[in-house]
């Protein structure tokens, strides 16, 4: 029987605007993904039968949250082979397994990934043959972050974070992040968002020209000044100890800390190797952090292995 393996990054938000809800529910952003060292695998084997069956296999037990990974066909993984397999008419089924390496719900778009994962690996063992850009449109029906983790690198995000345009970038950046021990919820942040928000005008999103010099230019120290994320104060309303955890790794030298995505995830951007491990070993004391990893960025999207 066929089957494929894929490995597919986590990403996080070097800059985060966030505008005024739209009638949908979803707000547009204007946001710079980078897609990052931490990877989950997912494999897809063909069944002989037409069931999607899917396991999640995990390290990460000590962050309680991946009990929450459904397995079933909640699974994001699963959706987004489904939703290939009603495109192409295909008949097969498919034993999906996840190796999870990304924290649940820590606004590193874990469950994105997954589904970005699938889509190749499916496409691959069924041979449906779809293109980059024929499964670019399906993962921007499964989630706002999906079509990034397929483009990997460096992207501009527009839309509802969808739309992914290339960016010019030059550089590998040294990156610390501070896993949270529980999750918090996108939806949940956004909706604090808006409560914060109400009754002021949300200007339309930009992304900083600081940040997109900074990039071209390969400067981790202008970076590190540009990092922002608007959804910052509603992560912390929700989180107040986050703010701690911030302080925590610009205390030990960081050369910027923001919230990756919709939180609890803080990420730091370091001067070299040194920094980083000066960053990541005042962050193993700070209270609410469960895991502190080091990592880089930018790194290729979702690949065949
Ligand atoms: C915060 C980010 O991680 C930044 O990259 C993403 O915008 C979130 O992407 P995601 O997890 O793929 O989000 P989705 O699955 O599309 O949406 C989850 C929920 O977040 C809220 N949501 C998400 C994206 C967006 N542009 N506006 C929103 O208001 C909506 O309530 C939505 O129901
Ligand atoms: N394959 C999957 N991996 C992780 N979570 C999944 C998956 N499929 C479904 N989920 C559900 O999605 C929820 C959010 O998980 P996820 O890890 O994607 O959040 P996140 O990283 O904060 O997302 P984002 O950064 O895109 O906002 C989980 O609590 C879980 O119930």
């Amino acid at each position: 029987m066929s089957s494929a393996n894929v490995r597919v990054p986590a990403k996080i938000n070097l800059c985060l605007g966030v505008g005024p809800v739209r009638d949908d529910g979803y707000h547009p952003l204007a946001t710079v993904y980078q897609a990052v060292d931490l990877h989950d695998e997912v494999r897809a084997a063909v069944r002989d039968d037409d069931r999607i069956t899917v396991t999640v296999h995990t390290d990460l037990d000590a962050r309680s949250e991946i009990a929450v990974v459904p397995e079933d066909d909640d699974n994001l993984a699963v959706k987004a082979a489904r939703l290939l397999r009603e495109r192409t008419g295909v008949s097969a089924g498919a034993d999906l397994a996840i190796r999870k390496v990304i924290p649940v719900a820590g606004g590193m778009a874990g469950g994105s990934a997954d589904a970005a994962a699938a889509l190749v690996a499916c496409n691959d063992a069924w041979g449906t043959g779809l293109s980059r850009a024929e499964l670019e449109e399906l993962a921007a029906q499964l989630g706002s972050d999906v079509p990034f983790l397929l483009h990997g690198g460096n992207a501009i995000g527009g839309g509802r974070g969808e739309t992914v345009s290339p960016v010019l970038a030059r550089g590998s950046y040294h990156w610390v992040f501070a896993m949270a021990d529980h999750g918090l919820s996108t939806k949940a942040v956004f909706a604090e968002f808006d409560r914060i928000n109400a009754g002021s005008q949300v200007p339309d999103p930009v992304v900083p020209d600081a940040l997109l010099s900074a990039l071209r230019a390969g400067d981790a120290v202008a970076l590190g000044q540009a990092l922002s994320n608007d959804l910052t104060e509603a992560a912390l309303s929700l989180r107040p100890e986050l703010a701690d955890t911030l302080a925590i790794g610009i205390e030990a030298g960081a050369l910027g800390a923001i919230l990756s995505g919709s939180g609890p995830t803080a990420l730091f951007l370091a001067s070299d190797e040194q920094n980083s491990l000066d960053i990541a070993f005042a962050l193993t004391s700070a209270s609410g952090c469960a895991d502190v990893v080091q990592s880089r960025g930018p790194v290729a999207g979702a690949r065949l292995i």
